[in-house]
């Protein structure tokens, strides 16, 4: 039996199976264990509204203030035109996905964006997630924000995994965080460097900000090893911070919610082995550019230094081509991973990496690429907004 929505059939891709929907829980997030028939990301976006709380599914697919940048971040795609190569001779077996970035080998050009409070969609919370994303091979980026621990999380994935950090105001519990991950086999830190704290859309915040009220930080929380409040965050963070954090670690440090060529040279100065073009999905400011717009103008600033990804509006195979072809190490997929998450559970989270890999296979083929390292701007025509930001 299928769940029913009031979506077009055109809309509703992906069948929700009855497993998908029981409410365990007071808050009732979802307890699906299930993979799925991924027709396409986007498509899960319904079934995802009705297997999740309503409070979980707003959160997650809002933005903020009047949503533009949400919107511009899928719009500013179709400014990139995919110029394919025929008679290339390239055939499906000869195709390779693989990417290496600081020293991580990954078997798509895709990681698994960090995201926090994943219990607000499902009940294992980041557990299932990066299970999930261990099933598909890929790599995982826990959240400092998960509602899970660290150390569940990193034991949750066979996988690789970075650890996003939220720089704290006291050091003293930064610190703590960055052993912490180092300790349990995190192989990189993502600094992000865009966020106030979480995202609040409006409609969010019009329902009164509806967390669960057995939410916890699960890295800072006291019985698990944790210290600190997550809401101390530090906002006036500098180039110094990242030395903090390569000092404490010896790891490698990504910077995430980069937008302006003119903020890499002091972050790349600061120590910085990876730069990571976003806009936190819109949810952290509205009226910055789709991120597909800026990531050529960062690109070029970086000037192959250090490693470049982007994340923000990453929903097709034809989406990480573009990002690819405009200088793009990889990409980092965000929201379609929560859907998977909220419908299927661990299988669900496999199904939507798995379905973005066969999308992106398919799609290669027909660009004429054969390989990730051979995509460059020639496969690319800039036009609209985002040309004009090109020339500006
Ligand atoms: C529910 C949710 C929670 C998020 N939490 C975090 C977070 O804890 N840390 C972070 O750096 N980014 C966070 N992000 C931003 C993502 O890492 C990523 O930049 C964004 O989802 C990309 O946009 P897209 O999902 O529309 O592609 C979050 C995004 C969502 C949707
Ligand atoms: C209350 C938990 C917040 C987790 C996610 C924080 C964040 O970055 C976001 O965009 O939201």
């Amino acid at each position: 039996a299928l769940a029913q929505t009031s979506a077009s059939t055109e809309e509703i891709a992906a069948p929700v199976p009855d497993a998908a929907a029981p409410v365990t829980s007071s808050y009732g997030a979802s307890t699906a264990n299930t993979e799925l028939n991924v027709i396409s990301l986007p498509a899960l976006k319904e079934p995802f509204k009705e297997a999740v709380p309503e409070a979980g599914y707003v959160f997650v697919t809002g933005a903020k203030g009047d949503e533009w940048t949400l919107r511009e971040n899928r719009r500013a795609m179709e400014d990139f035109r995919i110029v394919t190569h025929r008679l290339t001779g390239v055939s499906a077996d000869q195709l390779d996905l693989s990417v290496e970035i600081l020293g991580q080998r990954m078997p798509f050009p895709f990681f698994v964006a960090p995201m926090g409070a994943h219990q607000m969609t499902h009940e294992e919370g980041e557990v299932a997630t990066a299970r999930g994303a261990g099933m598909a091979g890929a790599l995982y980026c826990s959240s400092g924000a998960s509602n899970r621990t660290l150390e569940e999380i990193a034991q949750a994935t066979t996988g690789p995994k970075w650890f996003q950090l939220y720089f704290n105001q006291d050091e003293a519990v930064t610190k703590s965080l960055l052993r912490r991950a180092k300790d349990a086999g995190y192989s990189a830190i993502v600094l992000t460097a865009d966020a106030l704290g979480p995202g609040t859309p409006d409609r969010f915040r019009a329902m009164g900000m509806p967390f669960r009220s057995d939410m916890s930080f699960g890295n800072h929380d006291p019985a698990k090893g944790g210290s600190g409040d997550f809401f101390a965050q530090k906002v006036d963070l500098t180039p110094d911070d990242i030395r903090m954090i390569k000092d404490e670690t010896g790891l490698p440090v990504i910077v995430k919610g980069i937008l302006r060529a003119e903020d890499v040279d002091p972050i790349i100065s600061g120590g910085a082995d990876a730069i990571q073009v976003s806009n936190h999905g819109g949810r952290q400011i509205d009226g910055v550019p789709g991120a597909i717009s800026v990531l050529p103008l960062v690109v070029r600033a970086v000037d192959g230094r250090v490693p470049v990804i982007m994340d923000s509006g990453i929903r097709r195979g034809i989406d990480v081509i573009r990002a690819l072809a405009m200088g793009a190490d990889c990409v980092a997929v965000g929201r379609p991973v929560m859907y998977g998450l909220g419908v299927g559970g661990a299988p669900g989270v496999k199904s939507v990496l798995e379905a973005l890999a066969a999308e992106l296979r398919s799609d290669m083929l027909l660009t004429g690429a054969r390989s990730v390292a051979e995509l460059d701007p020639s496969y690319i025509s800039v036009t609209g907004p985002s040309a004009e930001m090109q020339e500006g």
